[in-house]
């Protein structure tokens, strides 16, 4: 499902009212009895409800529903943020529709609250806001976010904007936001999408072809959207499923690249094998009996001579991946840097396979590779800091995808995925059990399985990080988030590809 920001919305909104001819009154009408059904099925105790209503569209929703609710035979109360002389279009003809209906209409500054709301709705400001609230607006979110009921936001938490995933300022907690048409970036996207609580969005009539027109680049997986795998072949055999290679490991984090040939092999690669420091080749060899070895120079982590027999041995293979508990030794990024420069392999590189590459070294990988950076490593690369990358990462990804022709599969509780043809891919699959060394080898392992498997980029990133995630979330509701390993994930595989196989 694709995902807009507010000026996209609102071209979306134009282009069916002028060119369609759906009047935008009767969007708004939509829109209401969208939001009053969600209420309705709402399990929640709702006898009075209080709309807190702005002066613009998204004021001139709340006031519209607060019709819908009077004639679903809830008590409701309505707070307006500025004169009803100073309403204009749409709200004020719903405004005045509502004065023959025996609703209460209060002065949201003004007056008091005289009730104890079972749920407060908040429809001061949506789309149309662009800048941090400030003075009595602020206040005013503040008290509402310190009232007891239960919290419903029209459109967006007033306070957050909807061309960015970043908070500007203050902003209205909501325990349900509802939307209208399509998601918008801070409804899917930390930190701003933790104040909008669940989503759920609403069709007020604006077609398919309308949202078509204002070209969306984000897109959301879901359970509905992904693609299938394929089933295999009666008559294949291990060589179509390709050759797999993980480049990892140092004294001390020999496991990483186990997990991460581990999850190659589990998750269908033809043949995997691990390129390992010689000394530590035999963990290799026990550690991982269905995975094949390839002991590389004579000691304990990479140095820039081992390269040559690795890039012989790698050449003919299918995919590499390159990092998983390599460490940092300058000797191990020369060698990183060698590898890179010598083949022409697809490549996924990951964790300390980043750490030391330069622009010099992307412009060697342009087409022909996945990197899988969190949050610090990627801001390393796009030399910025951790919270500029946090508020910024959407621009950030696309940017730097389609400067260098590279997938980028930015990693944390919302994995955005940037294709060099300047999509976006937005995955909120997962749970706090992937916050733990390991997951992140693991997820190498499995996007280089799928590249292996012929898969193309795109979707090989994709399943990673779907599969992962999934599987946590599988996990999660047997076990607990604290108590999972990442050798339960790599165990547990096979149940979320189970899915990706049915009804094919
Ligand atoms: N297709 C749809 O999604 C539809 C959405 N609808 C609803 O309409 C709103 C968008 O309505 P809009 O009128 O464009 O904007 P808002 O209601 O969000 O806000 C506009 C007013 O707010 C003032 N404003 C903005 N920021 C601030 C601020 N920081 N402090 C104080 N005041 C602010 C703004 O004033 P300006 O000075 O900036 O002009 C406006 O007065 C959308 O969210 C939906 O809820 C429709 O129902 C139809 C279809
Ligand atoms: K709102």
């Amino acid at each position: 499902m694709e995902i807009l920001d507010s000026v996209q919305m609102a071209s979306a909104d134009k282009y069916t009212i002028e060119k369609i001819g759906i009047p935008s009154t009767v969007l708004m009408e939509n829109a209401a009895s969208g939001i009053a059904e969600i209420i309705k099925n709402l399990d929640v105790k709702k006898d009075k409800i209080a709309v807190f209503a702005g002066s613009g569209n998204n004021g001139g929703d709340g006031i519209t529903l607060a019709r819908k609710c009077y004639n679903a035979g809830y008590k409701i109360d309505l707070y307006l943020t500025s004169p009803p002389e100073k309403l204009k279009g749409d709200p004020l003809l719903n405004y005045n529709i509502l004065q023959y209906y025996p609703v209460r209409i209060f002065n949201a500054f003004e007056d008091k609250l005289l009730e104890d709301y079972d749920i407060i709705v908040d429809s001061i400001f949506g789309t149309g806001l662009t800048r941090p609230v400030e003075g009595k607006y602020k206040s005013l979110i503040k008290k509402l976010n310190e009232l007891p009921g239960f919290k419903i936001a029209i459109d967006m938490p007033s306070g957050l904007a909807g061309n960015t995933n970043a908070v500007i300022g203050e902003c209205f907690r909501a325990d349900v936001t509802v939307t209208m048409c399509r998601a918008k970036i801070p409804h899917k996207i930390y930190p701003a999408k933790k104040f909008c609580g669940k989503v759920e969005v609403v069709d007020i009539s604006i077609p398919d072809f309308a949202v078509a027109s204002v070209k969306p680049y984000i897109y959301e997986i879901t359970e509905n959207n992904i693609e299938k795998l394929n089933k295999r072949e009666s008559d294949s055999h291990k060589g179509k499923f390709g050759h797999a290679v993980i480049i990892g490991g140092s004294a001390g984090k020999t496991g990483a690249a186990l997990m991460a040939s581990k999850s190659c092999a589990k998750a269908g690669a033809g043949l995997t094998t691990t390129v390992i420091p010689s000394a530590l080749n035999l963990a290799a060899e026990l550690g991982n009996p269905e995975v094949m070895s390839f002991p590389a120079g004579s000691g304990d982590y990479f140095r820039e001579n081992d390269a040559k027999d690795v890039t012989e041995f790698i050449n003919d293979k299918t995919v590499a991946a390159i990092g998983p508990g390599m460490g940092r030794n300058d000797k191990t990024i020369e060698f990183i840097k060698q590898i890179i420069a010598a083949t022409n392999l697809p490549l996924v590189i990951d964790a300390d396979g980043l750490y030391g590459l330069d622009q010099n070294d992307f412009e060697k990988l342009r087409f022909r590779s996945i990197i899988t950076p969190h949050i610090g490593e990627f801001a390393r690369i796009v030399n910025k800091t951790n919270e500029e990358v946090i508020n910024n990462k959407l621009e950030l990804v696309r940017e730097f995808s389609t400067n260098y022709g590279i997938v980028t599969v930015l990693k944390s509780a919302d994995t955005i995925i940037g294709i060099p043809d300047g999509t976006i891919f937005v995955l909120n699959t997962g749970t706090p059990a992937l916050a733990k060394g390991g997951s992140g080898d693991c997820l190498t392992g499995l996007i280089t399985s799928f590249v292996s498997q012929n898969c193309t980029f795109k979707n090989s990133a994709v399943y990673g990080v779907w599969i992962l995630g999934k599987t946590a979330e599988h996990l999660t509701n047997i076990y607990n988030e604290r108590t999972i390993l990442v050798s339960d994930l790599i165990d547990n595989l096979w149940i979320e590809i189970n899915e990706l196989y049915r009804n094919n």
